[in-house]
């Protein structure tokens, strides 16, 4: 059973569709990322899931029960979120704001502190960043918070929405290695936005790529690049596909045999 489906959610805010007839399953433990253009409705589409935008026809399922049967706030409690600007509380330590959805639901201190101490330790953060509050944290500490926060209810689904598009280069490689690893550990289901290909094609176990309200291909990052679906595929990745893919020494080898093999060399898009 899918985790998330939607089935042709039309969604506009009043001139034309956003979303125009979306269809899209995702599994239990997938890593999806959706990709695509500024303006393109995927924050639109993650919105919806827990609740926070209303969509106008079709239909959306989570946990394969409709959204619409959902209590909306246990729904939000169920699903982690983490953005940008992450919005930690400001007159909170490090501690409080993770072990936050712990507190609404009343959980013991000494659970709460013992949860805060292991999801630090998760995202890379010192304990003795605790008591601090999250003016003295740098941007990519406060992004470790936001997710350790996000995690601390253990929601099967964690939505993600640009979280590390405010960080300098390293720290968002820092932290993408660091959501993988949490990834592989925690084996939830994740659905993170980016406009950033690299990025997309470095955690997605699926990459959603979206333009203008539809999905224009869904499939591994070496599907896209090479079995593009369309055209538009084609163009948007371009090499930066081809060389995000590169980026990882694994696919790397996995090219290097398929530049040999004459069968699929053609599918390989051209680095000019
Ligand atoms: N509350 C709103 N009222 C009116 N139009 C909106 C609203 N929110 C989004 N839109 C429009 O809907 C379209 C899709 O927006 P959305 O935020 O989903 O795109 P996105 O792909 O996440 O873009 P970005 O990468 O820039 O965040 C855009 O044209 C946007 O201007």
């Amino acid at each position: 059973m899918a985790v998330i489906e939607f089935q042709k959610v039309t969604k506009s805010y009043g001139e034309g569709d956003v979303l125009k007839g979306l269809d899209l399953q995702v599994e239990k433990g997938e890593f999806i990322t959706l990709l695509g253009e500024s303006g393109c409705g995927k924050t639109t589409l993650l919105k919806i899931i827990n609740g926070m935008i209303p969509f106008d026809t079709g239909y959306v399922k989570i946990g394969g029960k409709l959204l619409s049967e959902w209590n909306i706030v246990e729904l939000r409690r169920q699903i982690g979120y983490v953005i940008q600007h992450i919005g930690l509380f400001p007159h909170m330590t490090v501690a409080e704001n993770i072990a936050y959805v712990l507190s609404l639901q009343k959980s013991p201190k000494t659970l709460q502190q013992q949860k805060a101490e292991m999801l630090m330790d998760l995202v890379g953060l010192p304990r003795e960043f605790m008591p601090r509050y999250p003016r003295e944290l740098s941007g990519g500490q406060k992004q470790r918070v936001g997710v350790a926060r996000a995690l601390a209810a253990e929601p099967e689904i964690i939505l993600m929405d640009e979280p590390f598009g405010a960080v300098d280069e390293r720290t968002r490689n820092q932290l993408q290695e660091e959501m993988g690893a949490i990834h592989r550990q925690m084996n939830n289901t994740i659905l993170f936005v980016t406009h950033d290909i690299q990025e997309a094609m470095k955690l997605g176990t699926r990459v959603v790529l979206m333009n203008q309200g539809v999905i224009e291909q869904t499939g591994t990052p070496r599907e896209l690049v090479l079995k593009p679906a369309n055209d538009f595929v084609r163009r948007f990745l371009g090499n930066k596909g081809y060389l995000a893919l590169l980026d990882d020494d694994h696919v790397s080898r996995m090219y290097e045999e398929a530049l040999k093999s004459e069968a699929i060399t053609e599918e390989i898009p051209a680095l000019n």
